[in-house]
């Protein structure tokens, strides 16, 4: 059997060897690990393998905290001391960061790690499957569409554990089935939001009703606050939810508290899955805001960080595509008497180069999707003169194809990472962009508002 030494991670938390100068990638395998591996696919280019048998095992290895990792892959760095997975993923950081950009090391930050490493997250978004007769939730094999059951696991929140398990012992307990694509019934997701050990449950269905009782059930459950159906009978789809939510029972919203402002979010509203380090990322990024007269938050979700920098500006703008999270984002407002925000309901490009053709935007803060800024985001970022931006990524790849273009026009002052998803190889960061030929005192400095909220002492 082929024997090959891990020289690095990569971008899935795979360990990468090299045969012949060709990358191996392998699942299951760390960095400074010899290991006997299988292959599974190659080409000319690379080949994907898995670890059989590791020979030289690496000091940082740890027994996984679930049973299921190496089959479900969400948590690929599981078995790495998260010490390791700090290092490993601000390498990664760097390397996407120099292989795209051209950018140097010297300007990331060391990561701040997450205190908390399991039981973290407070969303499940999870598929739902038949398995011997039995209505399952779990994952997708990551890279493939293999259905994983998960009986547990160990990175959400463990009411969100408890509930779940509730509920899907009442869809069982009534005869529900997996989704059937010939049909276009049945049940197909199963979305869950803990916060504040409250739970917002979605089920995501074909053209099918859910028992009256069955809903009056679920309600019951400890920690449920409400139930929502939508109805999703699309072959494929990148979004688990299909048509506008329909509330079945208990409350509208999901009540949240982040650096001290009360936030409600309706399901389809993004919320950032690791409420502490979030708390923690927002502070840091708008610490990097100066006071300014007019502060522009693209992808703004619910608000959170608009509203959070709302002492920092005369005026801010939050822009979102997702009415409901516009909706929300207006009432959070309210909620926590800011009268200095406007959020708008559209796309991110145009309704930025729309607010710069009526005035002049001082700083950009934005915290885009996993695929990054588009080009008609850069286009208008580059033709406008903005002199700060303050970017948050969840994709160190596509953090680094848009910073080299925006490196036309911008330099760059800091990167600091932050594990928000502890296990997994996804790495959160913010980088500080400043307009070439402006210094920070250039700006517009307005005198500060009243301190309502936390922010970092940094
Ligand atoms: C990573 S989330 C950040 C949300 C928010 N900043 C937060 O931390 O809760 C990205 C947000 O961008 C929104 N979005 C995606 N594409 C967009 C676009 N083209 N224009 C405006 N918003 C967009 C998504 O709906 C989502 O709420």
């Amino acid at each position: 059997m082929k024997q090959i030494r891990i020289m690095k991670t990569g971008i899935n938390g795979e360990g990468i060897g090299y045969e012949h100068h060709k990358p191996v990638f392998i699942k299951g395998a760390l960095i400074g690990e010899t290991v006997q591996y299988e292959i599974d696919h190659e080409d000319a280019r690379y080949a994907i393998g898995h670890c059989v048998r590791v020979i030289e095992k690496s000091p940082c290895r740890i027994e996984p905290a679930c049973s299921v990792s190496d089959r479900c892959g969400g948590c690929a760095l599981m078995a790495m001391d998260y010490q390791e997975q700090c290092i490993q993923k601000k390498a990664l950081l760097t390397e996407a960061l120099w292989k795209y950009a051209g950018i140097r090391d010297t300007a990331v930050r060391d990561m701040h790690g997450s205190e908390e490493i399991l039981g973290y997250r407070n969303q499940a978004r999870m598929p739902l499957a038949m398995v011997q007769g039995k209505l399952m939730a779990g994952f997708y094999q990551t890279g493939s569409n293999r259905f994983v059951p998960v009986d547990h696991c160990v990175i959400q929140d463990p009411v969100l554990e408890e509930v779940r398990s509730q509920v899907m012992a009442i869809l069982n307990k009534y005869h529900q089935k997996a989704y059937d694509p010939s049909s276009r019934t049945g049940l197909r997701y199963l979305v869950l939001r803990t916060l504040q050990n409250q739970t917002q449950i979605s089920i995501i269905t074909g053209q099918n009703k859910l028992p009256s009782d069955l809903v009056k059930e679920i309600l019951a459950v400890d920690h449920v606050s409400s139930l929502y159906q939508s109805v999703n009978t699309a072959r494929t789809g990148v979004d688990f939810f299909g048509s506008s939510p329909v509330l079945l029972g208990g409350k509208k919203n999901l009540a949240a508290e982040m650096n001290g402002l009360q936030l409600q979010l309706s399901p389809r509203s993004f919320f950032q899955l690791n409420t502490a380090q979030a708390e923690k990322l927002y502070a840091m990024a708008v610490s990097k805001v100066d006071p300014c007269k007019t502060l522009v938050e693209a992808y703004c979700g619910v608000g959170a960080m608009s509203l959070l920098a709302s002492q920092k500006a005369e005026k801010v703008i939050g822009i979102e595509s997702i009415e409901e999270a516009i909706i929300n984002a207006g009432a959070n407002a309210a909620a926590n008497q800011i009268d200095n925000c406007e959020f708008i309901c559209g796309d991110a490009a145009q309704t930025l180069h729309q607010i710069l053709q009526e005035g002049t935007v001082d700083t950009l803060l934005a915290d885009p999707p996993r695929a990054g800024m588009d080009d008609a985001m850069i286009r208008t970022i580059l033709s406008s003169s903005i002199p700060k931006i303050v970017y948050i990524s969840c994709n160190p790849a596509t953090l680094a194809k848009n910073l080299k273009e925006l490196k036309k026009e911008y330099q760059i002052l800091t990167i600091i990472p932050f594990d928000l998803f502890p296990n997994t190889p996804h790495v959160e960061s913010i980088t500080v962009l400043m307009r070439n030929g402006v210094s920070s005192g250039k700006q517009n400095r307005r005198k500060k508002r009243g301190r309502k909220h936390a922010l970092p002492k940094n």
